[in-house]
């Protein structure tokens, strides 16, 4: 396997008596979208902080594109965009002017700035607006004109706090599809923190779920759902159009099949707990026993489930 972009190690900080993170250990790889999920005061920013090189660890190291944040935090920040939740612009100024200060903050030779500011206008999605003054922009525009600075140093990993915070449904899918299509064309590693778990099931690879300074579990939403539920599975619920009777020869020789876990008959529904989907066999079972089918339905669970059952742990 290739090497993290993005590697934690027991890392840890304490404010005081107060372990604001502690013991953390993470890899994240090139072109991931990664979530950093949780709670206020779960120690999503002080690790960003901390990645960044804006705060010491107290314990543990974070490697950013292989620098080490603590030692080397100058180059750390030439190769990681940084985007928080609260964003500034000089209001007075126009979309092309805000983002041309930013590039050359950023150091970019001045006659490279109006083709840079230019294409990520265009990426963006604000090439019409760009000469409108930003005190006219909407908290969705401000958001991509955000992303834009970030993008202007041509980062190897953007990180990004809460960027759908206050944007409109259709604002929100935008953004959300433009991340995504940028990190696929461009190999771009993007970590997004955010409290809106539908906006982060839609866009990441895979999510860390962090609580009270600890990362209680990560991976891809299936595999998590996978551990976390692993008692219940996948549901496929079979309506059947008249009842079953209470001894049903069929559910005996059900029951004998590898994939299915625990076989529930409530009236007309059967419901099977499955280690894996096996819907397509299922019905083909029914429908050659005889039976008419009134519906089928898949219960998967989600990130809202996999987020609830944590904070019912360990509250
Ligand atoms: N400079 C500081 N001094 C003292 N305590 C701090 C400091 N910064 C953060 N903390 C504490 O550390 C804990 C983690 O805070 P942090 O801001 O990292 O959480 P968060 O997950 O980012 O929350 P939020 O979503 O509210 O920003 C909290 O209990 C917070 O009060």
């Amino acid at each position: 396997m290739m090497d993290p972009i993005i590697q934690l190690q027991d890392l840890s900080k304490c404010y005081g008596s107060k372990k604001a993170v502690d013991q953390l250990s993470l890899d994240i790889y090139k072109g991931e979208i990664f979530g950093l999920l949780g709670p206020n005061g779960a120690g999503k920013t002080t690790t960003i902080l901390m990645m960044l090189g804006l705060t010491d660890p107290t314990s543990g190291s974070a490697f950013v594109c292989g620098y080490n944040a603590t030692s080397n935090p100058i180059s750390v920040k030439r190769k990681v965009g940084y985007m928080p939740d609260s964003l500034g612009f000089y209001d007075n100024m126009t979309a092309q002017e805000n983002l041309s200060y930013i590039a050359r903050l950023n150091g970019i030779p001045e006659k490279e700035i109006g083709k840079r500011t230019a294409e990520l206008m265009e990426i963006v999605g604000l090439s019409s607006v760009s000469n409108k003054k930003t005190s006219t922009f909407s908290r969705g525009m401000k958001q991509r004109l955000g992303l834009a600075d970030v993008l202007i140093k041509q980062p190897d990993v953007i990180i990004l706090d809460e960027p759908t915070l206050g944007i409109d449904p259709s604002g929100v899918k935008e953004f959300l599809t433009l991340i995504k299509r940028l990190s696929k064309e461009q190999e771009l590693t993007v970590l997004l923190s955010s409290h809106h778990l539908h906006h982060v099931q839609q866009v990441c690879d895979r999510v860390g779920i962090f609580v009270g300074g600890k990362l209680l579990a990560h991976g891809n939403i299936d595999a998590l759902s996978g551990s976390l539920f692993n008692s219940e599975g996948l549901i496929v619920s079979i309506q059947l159009a008249a009842d079953i009777p209470q001894i049903w020869p069929f559910k005996q020789e059900l029951e004998q099949w590898e994939s299915i876990k625990q076989i529930r008959v409530n009236d007309s529904t059967v419901d099977f707990e499955c280690k894996q989907d096996i819907t397509p066999a299922l019905v083909r079972f029914f429908v050659e026993k005889g039976y008419d089918i009134l519906g089928v339905h898949q219960k998967k669970y989600g990130l809202d489930d996999i987020y609830e059952k944590y904070f019912e742990d360990i509250n």
